[in-house]
C-alpha cells in the first residue's frame, strides 16, 4: 500500500469571535478533530454546504493557518510553522475565481516565473522561462500565450493558467478549491479532464473542496462530508455514492442533478435550522434538521465511527434505523 504524502489526526481550528468590553468572546469551532490522508495519484473530496469548514481546512493544509489543535503530516514531517517555509513549496492552491486569483498587469509569463523567482533563486532566468513554457504546455496552453495578460484569456483558460502556476514548484500536494464553480458548465469538464490528466502524469495528491457532488463524481477516489466543522461521513466515493450513511448525506446526494428519467423525484428537502457554529450543542449537530432524529440525538454527539465507510450517526442508514424517505 502507498504510503500517505500528507496525514491529518484530529486537525481542528477554533476562532475567538466577539469579545469586547462588556461581552465575553465566544469560541467558534471552524473545524473539529478531522482526520484525513492524502495519497499519491490520488484525489480526496472534501464537500459539505457553505460554512462547513472547508475554506478553513485547506488553509491549514496550505499553511496559511496554523491549526488550534491537532496534527499535520507532510511527507513524514510535522507540519508546524517553523517549518512551513521548507514545507509550503510542496502543496499548492488553486482558487475558485480564476479572475481574482491572477495579476492583470502581469504577463502570464512573469505570473508563471514570480514562485521560482521567490524560491529558485538558484535557476537562471532561461532555467526559468523554459520551466514556465514547458507547464503552459503541459495545461493545453500555447507558447505564444506566454506574452499575453490575463483579460485575453477565457475563464477556462485562465482556470489554466492557475493550475500552470500552482504547478511551477512541482508540488506534492495540490489544493483544489471549488476549481470549476466560477466556470461556465460547458467548461467545467474540461478543467476536471485536466486536473485527472495532470494527476495521471505527475502522481499529485489532490484535496478537491467542492460543494458539488455531481463534480465530486467525476474526480474523487475518496470523500470527506463536512457538517459544521466535523466530518460527519468518510469513505471511498463508489461506497458514499452508492449507500450514503448519514442522513445529511443522503440529503445531498438526493439534492444532486441526475440525467436519468425520473431527475429528482426522491429528493430530501432539509427542514429545521442550521445551529449557530458557536452553539457547541451537546448532541448531534444534524439532530435539527434530521428526519431519523431520536432522543438521543439530542443528548449525546455520536462519534465518526464504521471504519473504512464511516459515519457519525446513532443510527447509520445501513444499520436497520428506519429510513421513511
Ligand atoms: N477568521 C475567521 N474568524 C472567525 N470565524 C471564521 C473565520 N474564518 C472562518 N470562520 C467561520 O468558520 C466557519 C467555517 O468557515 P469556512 O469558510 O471554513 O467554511 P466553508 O465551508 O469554506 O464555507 P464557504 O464555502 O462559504 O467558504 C464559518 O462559520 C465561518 O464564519
Amino acid at each position: 500500500m502507498t504510503e500517505p504524502v500528507m496525514t491529518a489526526t484530529a486537525l481542528a481550528r477554533h476562532y475567538e469571535v466577539g469579545g469586547g468590553v462588556f461581552a465575553k468572546a465566544q469560541t467558534l469551532r471552524a473545524v473539529q478533530k478531522v482526520d484525513f490522508n492524502l495519497y499519491p495519484g490520488k484525489t480526496l473530496a472534501v464537500v459539505g454546504e457553505s460554512g462547513c469548514g472547508k475554506s478553513t481546512l485547506a488553509r491549514m493544509v496550505t499553511m496559511i493557518e496554523e491549526p488550534t489543535s491537532g496534527e499535520l503530516m507532510l511527507d513524514g514531517q510535522p507540519v508546524v510553522p517553523a517549518r512551513w517555509p521548507d514545507l509550503r513549496t510542496s502543496v499548492q492552491i488553486v482558487f475558485q475565481d480564476p479572475y481574482g486569483s491572477l495579476n492583470p498587469r502581469q504577463r502570464i509569463g512573469t505570473i508563471l516565473m514570480e514562485p521560482l523567482v521567490i524560491n529558485r533563486p538558484d535557476l537562471s532566468t532561461a532555467d526559468r522561462e523554459a520551466k514556465a513554457r514547458d507547464i503552459l504546455r503541459l495545461v493545453g496552453l500555447r507558447p505564444e500565450h506566454f506574452d499575453r495578460y490575463p483579460h485575453m484569456f477565457s475563464g477556462g483558460q485562465r482556470q489554466r493558467i492557475a493550475v500552470a502556476r500552482a504547478l511551477m514548484l512541482d508540488p506534492k500536494v495540490l489544493v483544489l478549491d471549488e476549481p470549476v464553480s466560477a466556470l461556465d458548465v460547458s467548461i467545467q469538464s474540461s478543467i476536471l479532464n485536466l486536473l485527472v490528466d495532470l494527476q495521471d502524469r505527475l502522481g499529485l495528491a489532490y484535496m478537491f473542496i467542492s460543494h458539488d457532488l455531481s463534480v465530486v463524481r467525476h474526480v474523487a477516489d475518496d470523500i470527506i462530508v463536512m457538517y459544521l466543522g466535523r466530518a460527519v461521513e468518510t469513505g471511498s466515493k463508489e461506497s458514499v455514492f452508492a449507500a450514503p450513511r448519514h442522513p445529511y448525506t443522503k440529503a445531498l446526494l438526493s439534492a444532486t442533478p441526475r440525467a436519468d428519467p425520473g431527475g429528482n423525484k426522491d429528493r430530501i428537502k432539509l427542514t429545521g435550522e442550521l445551529p449557530s457554529p458557536m452553539a457547541n450543542l451537546p448532541g448531534c449537530p444534524f439532530a435539527p434538521r434530521c428526519w431519523l432524529v431520536q432522543d438521543v440525538c439530542h443528548a449525546q454527539q455520536p462519534p465518526l465511527a464504521g471504519g473504512a465507510h464511516a459515519a457519525a450517526c446513532h443510527f447509520p442508514l445501513d444499520s436497520g434505523a428506519q429510513d421513511q424517505t
